[in-house]
């Protein structure tokens, strides 16, 4: 007769949206976000024979979520996700890690009073680990578009018999940033984001490779309290399109934005001879 054992598992309420408004004379503030809490811990029971007294409910999770907004506020999303975790593993004997993750939907103010409109699709996130090993935080951006029109070239590669890209110096760079830092929870996410955008700008690009080394070099300058800055830039190719056959030269002016398939350019980038405490990562 096989037997079978229960391997690592977790629990959670997952995507609890919270839109809070802070009212005031100078105008509202408004925080769009998308919590989802996993709770690991002495939880088996649970799954081998259904007995439910260690586990707290994902709906008074999520309630949870909800109370904390109007009881502590929310300051930025790291510290909310850090309380949520903190108060999860405090409160109950039968959980001992959690993990609390965070996006949040950035909107800019319309008329600086009570009117917003979406920032695009850039959402910023939050990853918070608290456990035996203390707190460990991880703080990110994703779908943040950029593109510039020049100081990029991309020439001398490998040509085999399959290579048709022309070698350019003059081409247009775009890309969708996605990328997380890891910290000691100090770190000011408004100053990493502003050194990724610096950097995509001011570096001048061989490589969509080079600018993620700078893009990363840029947060860890600027940050002290990150440790690891992790990169994955989708080449959003933009195509010269080739107008002779209308008669027509195109001195870098009309491009095709090509949205598929796409180069993806993905690293990591480390402070030199500093030891990295190790990453917490939950197999699922
Ligand atoms: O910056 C680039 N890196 C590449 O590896 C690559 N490959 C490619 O076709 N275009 C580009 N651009």
């Amino acid at each position: 007769m096989p037997t079978f054992a229960l391997g690592p598992n977790q629990y959670g309420k997952a995507e609890t949206r919270i839109v809070r408004v802070v009212r005031g004379p100078g105008g509202d503030e408004l925080t769009d976000l998308n919590v989802s809490v996993a709770l690991r811990g002495d939880l088996a029971a649970s799954h081998l024979t259904g007995d439910n007294s260690g586990v707290l409910t994902t709906d008074t999770q999520k309630n949870t979520v909800y109370a904390f907004a109007r009881e502590h506020g929310i300051a930025d999303i790291e510290t909310f996700a850090a309380r949520l975790a903190e108060h999860f593993v405090g409160g109950q004997p039968s959980i001992h890690e959690a993990r609390v993750t965070v996006e949040q939907y950035p909107w800019l103010p319309v008329d600086g009073a009570h009117t917003f409109r979406r920032d695009g699709g850039e959402v910023r996130t939050a990853t918070v680990h608290h456990g035996p090993y203390g707190t460990r935080t991880v703080s990110g951006v994703t779908g943040l578009v950029l593109l510039k029109t020049t100081d990029s070239e991309f020439h001398g590669y490998v040509k085999d018999r399959y290579t048709t890209l022309p070698e350019t110096r003059d081409r247009i760079l775009a890309t969708s940033v996605n990328a997380t830092w890891r910290h000691g929870g100090a770190a000011d996410s408004a100053t990493a984001r502003q050194a990724l955008l610096d950097a995509f700008a001011d570096t001048y690009s061989l490589a969509l490779q080079q600018t993620l080394f700078a893009m990363g070099s840029r947060v860890l300058e600027r940050c002290p309290d990150v440790v690891e800055v992790k990169l994955s830039l989708p080449n959003k190719h933009h195509f010269l399109v080739d107008l002779a056959p209308f008669g027509l030269d195109n001195p870098n002016e009309v491009y095709y934005a090509a949205d598929r398939p796409y180069g993806l350019i993905e690293g990591t980038v480390r402070r030199d001879g500093v030891a990295i405490p190790e990453e917490v990562v939950w197999s699922f």
